[in-house]
């Protein structure tokens, strides 16, 4: 039976537009169906809200240290309001790149609605029925909520009410020490809140690096902020207009409360069941080729509980749209992922951690080190803290990398250059302008050469034979 359409998308954010806005460029016939406003995430209560209140507030704390380099101004004023509105304004002005009227343009149906599937082949909206010869699931996540008593009675805001408030709580308690958790405790800290992150784990950011993860506690704790590990927020109260946490052993006040403690799935409305979609724990389940058990549907982004960045989104999206379009044979790889946590220090990441790394491969894994502290630049600019950390196989592989520090999330690039085209650590040893941050990868391979030779006894003595033979000579 004919089709209307040879893809119909579910969701608008950083998954969906780049399916729908490709297959329109391919040609095909394609519907968008969103429920709110196109963008996603990403755009309205993600990245670009978060890294522009991040910049704000490092301005801030640049200001507050500027002593140190002899540089003295009085503390700086801020005006909370004015940096929420340059968030506001950085979301305007990348808004038209992701418009309903940009998508129509390269050739999308856009249609705004919040729909469900009726049967395997028909995703229903707005009273229309749409029949497509695949479908994509791009739904993304919501803030996971809490069952602790009284969190609701209370009130908090999460990511998307976060980049709308204008006037800064004094004291900001934060339940969640993922990057959410992390990134928006230090902007806020930096802005001025008394900030306590209450993280449910033995560490803040328990996906990274340990080793890396400790320079993070040590800057928090230079800057005030404070955070309890091993703690769960147990019940709040309010008193007198503040709110009471307990938490472990300790009962903290604030202004307000933010709760960043994960992400749930956004598959409620879809009415999966009647097109065959399962869904597990964590979200849609999906093969390699991003099919759900339903092959004619495909999912991306959040909505997957895995993965859950931007870049992720996207790259997923692009192996989707192959597949939905042509020939269902491109599958996803997760050797190279990587992604940023945008404290400061940064911490970036991709491969496999060195556990992960042992785990895989026992002893046959070099690990290797590189402090800032040992690059000029580093030095020059008073951005010591932090290292590199790169994780090979005996043979130069690279299995994984860890970097925390200025720019990290810039730095790594280099090396998912190199891991995505399976070159090995030396490639990293190429002329690096002197005197930049890159360094740090460069000076990392060299650490390893020198390891090698000073663990190469026999070539060591060779070189020395070889040189009091040649200095005979003159
Ligand atoms: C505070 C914060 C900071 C972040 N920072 C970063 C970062 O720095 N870098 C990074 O890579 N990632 C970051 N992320 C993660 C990133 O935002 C997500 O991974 C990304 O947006 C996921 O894309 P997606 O397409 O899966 O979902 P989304 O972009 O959220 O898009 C989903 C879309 O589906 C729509 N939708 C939902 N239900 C329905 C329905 N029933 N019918 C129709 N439409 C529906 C939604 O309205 C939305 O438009 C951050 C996230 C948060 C919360
Ligand atoms: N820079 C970036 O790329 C960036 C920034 C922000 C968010 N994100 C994405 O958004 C996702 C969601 O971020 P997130 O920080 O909400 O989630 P997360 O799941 O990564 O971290 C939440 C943390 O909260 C803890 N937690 C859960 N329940 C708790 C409780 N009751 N009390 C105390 N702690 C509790 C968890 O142990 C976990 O460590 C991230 O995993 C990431 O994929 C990315």
């Amino acid at each position: 039976m004919a089709v209307e359409y040879d893809l119909v998308v579910i969701g608008g954010g950083s998954g969906g537009l780049v399916v729908a806005g490709v297959a329109a460029a391919l040609k095909a016939k394609v519907a968008l169906v969103e429920k709110h406003r196109l963008g996603g995430d990403c755009l309205w209560y993600g990245c670009v809200p978060s890294k522009s209140l991040i910049r704000a507030s490092r301005v801030a704390y640049e200001v507050k240290q500027a002593g140190r380099f002899g540089i003295y101004c009085n503390d700086p004023q801020i005006d909370f309001a004015k940096a929420i509105a340059h968030v506001q304004n950085t979301i305007t002005t990348i808004e038209p790149h992701d418009s309903p009227e940009r998508f129509e343009g390269l050739g999308v149906e856009v249609i705004f609605g919040d729909g469900k599937f009726v049967d395997k082949k028909t995703f229903e909206v707005n009273n229309r029925r749409l029949k497509a010869r695949s479908f994509v699931i791009a739904t993304g996540s919501r803030p996971a909520t809490l069952p602790i008593p009284g969190l609701k009675e209370a009130g908090f805001i999460t990511n998307e009410e976060v980049f709308e408030i204008t006037e800064r709580p004094d004291t900001l308690a934060i339940i969640g020490g993922g990057p959410i958790g992390c990134e928006l405790g230090q902007a806020f800290s930096r802005l001025g809140s008394k900030v306590t992150i209450i993280a449910s784990r033995d560490r803040l950011l328990p996906k990274e690096d340990p080793e890396a993860v400790e320079v993070i506690h040590q800057q928090f704790k230079s800057e005030g902020i404070n955070f309890l590990l091993n703690t769960k927020a147990e019940k709040i109260e309010v008193v007198d207009g503040k709110k009471y946490i307990w938490a472990g052993k300790e009962k903290i006040v604030a202004d307000q409360i933010l709760v960043a403690a994960g992400r749930s799935p956004n598959v409620e409305s879809l009415n999966l069941d009647a097109a065959g979609v399962k869904v597990g724990k964590k979200g849609i389940e999906v093969n390699s080729k991003l099919q759900t058990s339903n092959p004619h549907i495909y999912a991306c982004g959040d909505v997957l509980g895995g993965y859950q960045f931007t870049h992720v989104a996207s790259y997923q999206a692009n192996i989707v749209l192959k597949n939905a379009l042509f020939l269902p044979i491109f599958k996803v790889s997760d050797r190279v992922i990587p992604w940023a946590t945008f404290t400061e220090p940064e911490l970036a990441r991709v491969g496999l951690t060195e556990q992960e790394a042992r785990e895989k491969y026992g002893n046959d894994i070099r690990v290797v080190k590189q402090e800032y502290a040992d690059v000029d630049r580093a030095q020059a600019d008073g951005t010591t803290a932090g290292f590199a950390k790169i994780i090979t196989k005996r043979n130069g592989q690279i299995l994984g990398a860890h970097l925390v520090g200025a720019a990290a999330g810039e730095l790594i690039h280099e090396i998912i250059l190199a891991m995505s085209h399976n070159l090995k650590l030396s490639a990293l040893s190429g002329i690096h302008i002197y005197p930049t941050l890159s360094e740090v990868n460069s000076k990392a391979t060299f650490a390893q050469t020198r390891q090698n030779y000073e663990q190469n006894h026999r070539l060591q003595q060779m070189l020395s034979s070889i040189f009091r033979v040649i200095r005979r000579f003159g």
